[in-house]
């Protein structure tokens, strides 16, 4: 279980200045095999949520647990741990995909890095095993590829492929589908549904389009410049929200309904 308690983050305060109070006393938690999501406008302070989340920077205030051990009382080897348990997707375009590597180089790296496999026979084998996971088949038409040469939605294939390698317990997923055509769009998210079921994972997915939300979340958290405003489950914010933001993002979504017509096909 990944938990953050009452975390506070203000960028660029000095003794002249208030800084920005990007996350306010917001708390969180995600657990193995379950589908949280955590929506707000741009701005809000998702990403930097997301952020103190995977470790990457630390709360001024408040705290982080995995497993009930604080982040900050982890040593080296148990940041290491930690670091292979909780993996993070972003969406592609925001260049987590090195487009001088192929597939097979991408996904070797982390295998080698995190000592997943040894010999090259494993690493190998290791690769195969997370393409065909996220249904990338036939594994070695996929691993001698670049980047350029897949489709969007088989390049957000490929970043899973890279997370699961290393058998996460929790993903953070920072807008890993929003750019996105509907129908991919579906096609990844019935996939990490089914990764859910198949591997435990537990995603905490970060973003801004509650077509999405709806189709995959079960429990969902508003954030509103940076505190977490309402949450519960996707049932009671969708049919009957009670913070007015709430309200007001559920009135400025595109159709949902429409919206998720379109999501409904696979890819
Ligand atoms: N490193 C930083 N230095 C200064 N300010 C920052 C930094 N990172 C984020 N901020 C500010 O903190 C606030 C929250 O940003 P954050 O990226 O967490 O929001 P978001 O909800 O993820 O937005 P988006 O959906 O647009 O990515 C914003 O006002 C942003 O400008």
């Amino acid at each position: 279980m990944l938990h953050a308690e009452h975390v506070f983050k203000t960028f660029g305060r000095s003794r002249r200045q208030q800084g920005v109070r990007a996350v306010n006393d917001a708390s969180i938690r995600v657990a193995p095999g379950d589908f949280i999501a955590i929506v707000g406008e741009s701005g809000s302070g998702k990403s930097t949520l997301a952020r103190i989340l995977l470790g990457l920077i630390e709360p001024d205030a408040g705290s982080v647990t995995f497993n009930g051990t604080a982040l900050s009382s982890l040593n080296k080897s148990e940041m290491r741990g930690f670091r292979t348990a909780v993996q993070c997707v972003l969406q592609d375009p925001s260049g987590s995909l090195n487009p001088r590597k192929t597939v097979r180089q991408s996904l070797t790296e982390v295998i080698r890095l995190h000592k997943i496999a040894v010999t090259s026979a494993d690493v190998e084998a290791a690769a195969i095993e997370a393409l065909f996971h996220v249904n990338l088949t036939p594994e070695p038409m996929f691993l001698d590829r670049y980047p350029h040469e897949l489709s969007g939605g088989q390049r957000q294939r490929v970043l899973i492929a890279r997370a699961i390698v290393l058998r996460p317990q929790i993903i953070i997923a920072d807008e890993a589908v929003s750019a996105l055509d509907a129908s991919v769009k579906a096609g990844v998210l019935n996939l990490m549904n089914q990764l859910r079921r198949e591997m435990g994972i537990g995603y905490a997915l970060i973003t801004h389009d509650l077509p999405v939300v709806k189709k995959v979340a079960s429990y969902v958290y508003v954030m509103k410049s940076g505190a977490i405003v309402e949450e519960g489950t996707k049932e009671q914010i969708f049919a009957n929200p009670q913070a007015d933001y709430t309200k007001t993002l559920l009135a400025a979504a595109p159709d949902l309904d429409m919206a998720l017509a379109g999501a409904s096909a696979t890819s």
